[in-house]
């Protein structure tokens, strides 16, 4: 049994919906398909499939589906928290787009926005809401950067913006709260993910990942995972800029300052954004497109099963790493990829949407290599591993080991870098083109 409902308070159904703990669900609206075609949903089964009974919940408005399977109740709440947070950090985007908010940064000179800490607020408010004050959230954001005179005025910004979030929850199927939420309990809100780690059950929340990508315009990610007894059981990562047309990866921001000149896409019309899900033992993972409205908010389109390349010929390979050498060596890749055989230029994509492509099938591999001395933190990782994984994918470390995320925030006894891909044989080749490679490296 990989786990249970003993942590969550009653799911209660009545007429009007269902609820976990304090927070109600409403009769889900009811899913719109004809907003995505098969034609513009890239490399996926273009069919809409149903979730295995464990995983059913109430999005047609049928009761009666809601099963107390594996993770089902964690996963729709989880899903509902990030699909809330990528509409908050969409708008965020804009906004520093247009220049009506910038960015800041952390002691550590790493960036960090209104949209970082108030997807932190909002995600873990609803994760309270729903599993009670006592739940444990690992995230990435603290408030040492809302003190102060800079920060009271960003912490007002904050306080906004999760409110004018909050109060459109129920485009995800959420009830809003009652009255809007104080300074004092966003802060009590984003405070929550310092959280000591539990053995039993945490989540982990990377509110912004790739915020870098974020000012920018470009690719970002929200990412939550759930990790239970060391093991990461449940990932949600929310791809609010992941284009329709996997070609479009390459575009960066330009893409998007390009398409927004030219010809505005059509309203209702599926173009970008996506969040992917899955829960452990599943054998699958799913993708839900997020369709965009004007006002910033979207609708929601059914989940559609995702699943890795068959490729496994590496010249036919297409291999993605981060967009700064900083953050994992471009030269010690290349290496690799020459002696592996990769024809492909590398797809330099920020943020876990990294993750995401494997799992859709829209590149092989991904490599990270950052500096000796780095610690990866658990937070960038643990989402998209257990959704590559259950997609088909395998992640290790470059001894072949899976990734430790029992040891705290970060990931302890990392051997080099982490190697993803589609599938075992195209694994145990980069495995051996590293070591090839390593000896002579300067990393
Ligand atoms: N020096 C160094 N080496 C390796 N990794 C680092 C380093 N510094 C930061 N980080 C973490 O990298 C996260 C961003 O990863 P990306 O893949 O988006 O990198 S890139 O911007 O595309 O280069 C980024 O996540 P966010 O802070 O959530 O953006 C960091 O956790
Ligand atoms: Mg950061
Ligand atoms: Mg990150
Ligand atoms: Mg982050």
């Amino acid at each position: 049994m990989l786990g249970n409902f003993d942590s969550l308070r009653e799911i209660s159904r009545n007429a009007r919906g269902w609820s976990v703990g304090s927070l109600a669900f409403p009769r889900a609206r009811s899913w719109r398909p004809s907003a995505v075609s098969s034609e513009t949903t890239g490399n996926i089964d273009s069919r809409a499939q149903p979730r295995p009974q464990c995983l059913e919940h109430n999005r047609d408005g049928n009761d009666k589906k809601i099963t107390r399977g594996v993770y089902a109740q964690e996963l729709e709440v989880a899903a509902r928290a990030v699909q809330l947070g990528c509409m908050l950090a969409q708008r965020v985007q804009e906004r520093i787009l247009r220049k009506e908010e910038n960015a800041g940064s952390k002691d550590d000179k790493s960036l960090v926005t209104v949209a970082d800490w108030g997807v932190q607020a909002v995600v873990s408010w609803v994760l309270s809401q729903a599993f009670g004050e006592e739940v444990s959230i690992i995230a990435e954001e603290d408030t040492k950067g809302l003190k102060g005179m800079n920060g009271i005025q960003t912490l007002q910004r904050v306080v906004a913006v999760v409110n004018e979030c909050l109060s459109q929850a129920s485009v995800v199927g959420l009830t809003p709260p009652s009255r809007k939420l104080g300074t004092i309990e966003v802060l009590r809100a984003i405070n929550k993910g310092n959280s000591e780690v539990r053995s039993s059950r945490s989540w982990v929340l990377d509110p912004v990942d790739g915020t870098l990508g974020f000012v920018r315009g470009d690719q970002y990610a929200i990412a939550l995972g759930m990790i239970e007894d060391g093991r990461v059981v449940l990932g949600v990562l929310g791809c609010p800029n992941y284009p329709m047309r996997p070609q479009w990866l390459n575009y960066h921001q330009k893409y998007y300052r390009l398409a927004s000149k030219i010809a505005p896409p059509p309203p209702g019309k599926w173009h970008k954004g996506c969040v992917l899900t899955s829960a452990k033992g599943a054998g699958q993972a799913w993708m839900e497109p997020l369709v965009w409205n004007s006002d910033g908010s979207f609708l929601l389109n059914p989940p559609r099963v995702v699943a890795v390349s068959p490729v496994d010929d590496p010249a036919q390979a297409t291999f993605c790493e981060p967009v700064e050498k900083a953050n994992s060596s471009h030269s010690f890749t290349e290496g690799v990829a020459d002696s592996l055989g990769l024809r492909k230029r590398p797809l330099r994509v920020y943020s876990m949407a990294k993750y995401a492509a494997i799992a859709r099938g829209d590149a092989e591999i991904f490599m990270k290599f950052a500096r000796a001395g780095y610690k990866e933190k658990i937070w960038d990782h643990a989402a998209g591993v257990l959704i590559v994984e259950e997609a088909g994918g395998v992640v290790t470390d470059a001894g072949g080991r899976p990734l430790d995320f029992s040891k705290g925030r970060y990931l302890e006894g990392l051997d080099r870098g982490i190697i993803v891909s589609c599938g075992t044989g195209l694994h145990r080749r980069i495995i051996s083109a590293v070591d090839a490679s390593w000896n002579s490296s300067k990393l």
